[in-house]
């Protein structure tokens, strides 16, 4: 990328009153940000912070994630000569033309000697230095940070993420300590101090610690409006994974980041999310580098769209448009779930953060929390205080599950907002659905409670129906069925299709035979049905399939089809054709139903095609030419194309094939429920309906057949490399 020319209004270096004012004038400052950045305006209080940094005062700035603390350094660095001292992100600012480099012990010599021999020069252009704190503490860097200082060049220090510092934030990371020695070092430097989760006393220790002189504190509010905030109960569902793979493919081909405690669960979950047709990859510290900056490298280019990672994943990384990120185990505190969950939506546009809570999860972190103050290296009193402190931050993250109230409420009180709940404006599963997740608590409590008594615990635990204790159960399925027929569900409710969804979610719901579900089915469909009509009627749709969603399925499904190529020898299909046909398909035929149902029929497909046979693709494939006259011709059996090509020659296998792969397809709904399709008159996708479904997995039985296991091997075996 080219060096962008610098705006004529850069140089103060001379200190004149008139030259300084005009500098940190807005007028000026807003025209370097549209120049650089393109953007309109300044948000919040970033003129503030760069206003004070500019006029040589210390700053600490306290803005929620994403709201644009990066800006509050950067701007400075264009503006006055000299060097700004940062820490990450530097390539995202060299394609924008702006001289940055980063410094630390990991790069190339030669990359080193090219940016100290830029430093040493008389006039560096570098504008913004990010070093790592790591680097600071090694003896060589202080003495040559000296000499930049001593030349009159470095202008501002910025520390991203300052809650590092304190032992008392979440995250300490003790080399963030060593920043202490920057002030006596270099004393006339301004400091700017820039964190999105502090409680009092952590910004209290960063003010301390960093040594700031009078600082301009700036605090805007943590909140995150565009984020909506809801919690699952794992021990009321049926299969967590399941639940998670379908609410990833309702929402479509989005991006997400999936947190899990640990790296086992990571790769297993990953593994579970790529058999049901999702595009992800697990990220952790067990992976060689070369692996995690592939990750890294395919989810920032939206090659991959999910990543199942470890907390370790998401410093510095700014891809805006994640729509979910989802917890898979409760967080160890507010604030590091505060900080995660803030990297949903950086474009400000409408996302999830969405919390899987399991009571055993609550333990194992209970168990890792009371164990992890038990270091060598401290006394025992510093123990017991930092286990406190630990496990009262953990109590924040159990009340936040196990609360009825505001989620948005109890996040921004943790961090001493008073806010009332109408803030929230139903954006959180408490205020959208309080009867629903009522319920789901007192369910909960029953279900602890029957844990701790330690009869018929497994209920809760297994989906297995001979663990059902009848007697202590009656009550409970008595008010699941109540639940089931609430009418509250809907009238909570702004769309229709989340009935279908929490009757997904319950594991009492499990219990009930497939007749009794199907029937609920059926009504949810009504139900949904009902409300589409209503909404039309006052010429709302909000489950209009807009242009932008259709193209992003078909993108979806040109990567499942080519997936399905590498898979299949390399099998001969038109990528772009072939998804556009597919594509079309699911949108025929839910194109009047809404784009959950779409959405789900989609997700359908890819997952079709990632067990289907060449013989099944082909001859699937092979009605796209003969589509317009056929559309209302029933489905012919075993139809093959006049150009199908099987390059693998197996036409033998393929009915076995076939039959197997579609006993794993099941059309679902937004949460993945599966769907009747008998309504819909359009040519269908060769994928069985529900009691299909049901039935061929009960003739079945367990059974594998060897082609899926060796397809999954393979397509794990794809990931892998
Ligand atoms: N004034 C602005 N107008 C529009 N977009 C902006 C503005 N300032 C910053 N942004 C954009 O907002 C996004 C988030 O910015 P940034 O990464 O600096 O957030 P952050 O506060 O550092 O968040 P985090 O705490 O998650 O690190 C970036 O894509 C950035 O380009
Ligand atoms: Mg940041």
């Amino acid at each position: 990328m080219q060096r962008k020319a610098a705006l004529p209004l850069r140089d103060a270096k001379s200190g004149n009153a008139n030259k300084m004012k005009a500098l940190c004038g807005k007028e000026a400052l807003v025209k370097l940000l549209r120049w650089h950045f393109g953007y309109p305006d300044f948000r919040g209080k970033q003129l503030d912070a760069i206003q004070a940094v500019l006029s040589g005062r210390d700053c600490f700035c306290l803005m929620p994630t994403g709201g644009g603390k990066s800006m509050c350094y950067q701007i400075p660095a264009l503006a006055k000569t000299g060097i700004v001292l940062v820490e990450n992100q530097v390539m995202a600012l060299k394609e924008k033309g702006i001289d940055a480099e980063f410094l630390s012990s990991t790069i190339s010599t030669d990359a080193k000697n090219k940016i100290h021999d830029d430093l040493d020069s008389g006039k560096p252009s570098t504008r913004l230095l990010y070093v790592t704190p790591e680097l600071i503490a090694t003896a060589g860097f202080m003495p040559k940070l000296k000499k930049i200082y001593a030349r009159g060049l470095l202008s501002l220090i910025a520390i991203d993420e300052a809650h590092c510092i304190s032992s008392w934030g979440h995250d300490f990371r003790p080399s963030y300590r060593q920043l202490s020695l920057l002030r006596s070092h270099l004393p006339d430097v301004p400091i700017l101090a820039l964190t999105a989760t502090a409680a009092p006393k952590v910004q209290k220790d960063v003010v301390q610690s960093l040594h700031l002189q009078n600082p301009l504190i700036l605090k805007s509010s943590f909140n995150r409006p565009n984020i909506y905030y809801e919690v699952r109960y794992k021990d009321l569902l049926d299969d967590a994974y399941a639940d998670l793979s379908n609410t990833l493919k309702s929402k479509g081909d989005v991006c997400a980041i999936v947190y899990c405690l640990e790296r086992s669960m990571c790769d297993e979950l990953s593994a579970h999310l790529s058999q049901n047709g999702i595009s992800c990859a697990a990220y952790h510290a067990g992976l060689n580098k070369k692996m995690r900056t592939s990750v890294l490298d395919e989810w920032i280019s939206s090659k991959i769209q999910v990543v199942v990672a470890t907390v370790a994943f998401g410093y510095g990384i700014d891809r805006k448009d994640v729509r979910i990120v989802c917890h898979f185990n409760i967080p160890k505190s507010m604030e590091g779930f505060y900080q995660e969950s803030g990297r949903a939506g950086r474009d400000q546009l409408p996302c999830t953060s969405l919390l899987y809570y399991g009571v055993d999860d609550r333990k194992r972190m209970e168990f890792i929390l009371r164990n992890s103050g038990s270091k060598k290296s401290q006394s025992s009193t510093s123990q017991e205080e930092s286990s406190k402190k630990s496990m009262a931050d953990f109590t924040q993250m159990v009340e936040y599950c196990e609360g009825s109230g505001c989620r948005r409420k109890r996040i921004l009180e943790s961090f001493g907002e008073k806010v009332t709940a109408s803030l929230c404006e139903k954006t959180c599963d408490a205020c959208r659905h309080p009867n629903l997740v009522a319920r789901n608590l007192e369910d909960l409590t029953t279900a602890i409670a029957l844990r701790q008594k330690g009869s018929s615990s497994r209920i809760f635990i297994t989906s297995s129906s001979d663990a059902i204790n009848g007697e202590q159960l009656s009550e409970f399925w008595n008010r699941g069925d109540e639940a089931i027929g609430s009418d509250d569900d809907i009238s909570d409710s702004d769309d229709g299709n989340e009935v279908v969804n929490n009757l997904t979610k319950s594991k009492l719901h499990s219990k009930v035979g497939v007749n009794e579900k199907l029937a609920m089915l059926e009504r949810a469909e009504e139900n949904f049905y009902r409300n589409e009509k209503a909404k039309k009627q006052s010429k709302v749709d909000k489950n209009a399939i807009s242009d932008a969603m259709r193209e992003s399925s078909r993108q979806r499904l040109q990567n499942a089809l080519k997936q399905a190529q590498q898979r299949l020898d390399n099998l001969k299909i038109e990528l772009e054709t072939s998804a556009s046909f597919l594509e079309d398909e699911c949108y025929k035929k839910y194109s009047k139903t809404g784009k959950s149902f779409y959405y789900s029929q989609v997700a359908s497909t890819v997952r079709w095609l990632a067990t289907t046979s060449s013989v099944d693709m082909l001859n699937r494939l092979g009605a796209m030419k003969e589509s317009t006259s056929m559309d209302a011709v029933p489905e012919a059996e075993g139809r093959t194309p006049p150009h199908a090509i099987d390059h693998s020659g197996k036409e033998g296998t393929s009915n076995e094939l076939s039959g197997n792969a579609q006993s794993e397809i099941l059309p679902c709904g937004d949460r993945g429920m599966p769907i009747e399709s008998s309504s819909v008159n359009t040519k269908l996708p060769q994928i069985p309906s529900f009691y299909e479904f049901v039935n061929s997995r009960k003739t079945k039985g367990d059974q594998l057949d060897d082609t899926k296991k060796n397809s999954s091997r393979v397509e794990k075996k794809m990931r892998v490399q």
